[in-house]
């Protein structure tokens, strides 16, 4: 596991988990184009969700890009992802440069505005394998991101600033859920990026 302390960059958990953020890793004109190149080419899809034995459409979008074809099963669909943009292998090269770690799939989501968020969830789903390391990129509006605690509730939030990177490791998503919450103050989108690696890769 890689420790950034020693970079300046801060881990925001007290305990049970390291969550490193690394504040703007792009200029804000980069991260605009990134925005708007990523806004147009991916295949967005909205996810059908059961809720209360429910078909809900969320209106928040999502998309799976990575190095194969890959299966991916979300919201219990499963999928095919799509194979990288340029776009995304530049922004996956960028993010390796400055973690040194490597990453074979992303996950997008497009919030059109602070009426779209993503409820309190962790990321450890099993083809991510043990104590996964994930790291998030923002493009577009401002938001707020906040950690919880699974035993003592404690909160960390922290504001994930456009072309800004959050590297969670370690045991964060075994002891923490995350969530971006739904705000009346955002009207703009948000594109958010999360570079993950799949360990089992099923086709
Ligand atoms: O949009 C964000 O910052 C969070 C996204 C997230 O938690 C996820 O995709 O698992
Ligand atoms: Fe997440």
């Amino acid at each position: 596991m890689k420790n950034f302390q020693n970079t300046g960059v801060r881990n925001l958990l007290p305990e049970g988990g390291e969550a490193f953020y690394f504040g703007k890793i792009l200029e804000e004109k980069e991260a605009d184009d990134f925005f708007k190149q990523l806004y147009d080419k991916v295949e967005w899809t909205q996810d059908e969700v059961i809720i209360f034995g429910k078909r809900i459409v969320t209106k928040r979008e999502t998309a799976w890009y990575g190095a194969t074809d890959f299966d991916y099963t979300y919201s219990k669909i499963t999928r095919k992802a799509r194979l990288w943009l340029p776009e995304l292998v530049s922004l996956r090269d960028l993010v390796k440069d400055i973690t040194g770690y490597e990453f074979n799939s992303c996950l997008l989501n497009l919030y059109h505005s602070g009426e779209e968020g993503m409820s309190w969830h962790s990321d450890a789903e099993a083809e991510l394998g043990k104590d996964p390391v994930i790291a998030s990129l923002s493009l577009g509006a401002e938001r707020k991101f906040v950690l919880k605690n699974k035993i003592s509730k404690e909160k960390v939030s922290v504001v994930l600033e456009p072309g800004s990177l959050l590297l969670m490791q370690g045991e964060t998503q075994k002891n923490w859920l995350h969530s971006l919450p739904k705000t009346k103050k955002v009207h703009e989108p948000r594109i958010n990026l999360t570079f993950r690696e799949i360990k089992k890769i099923r086709k």
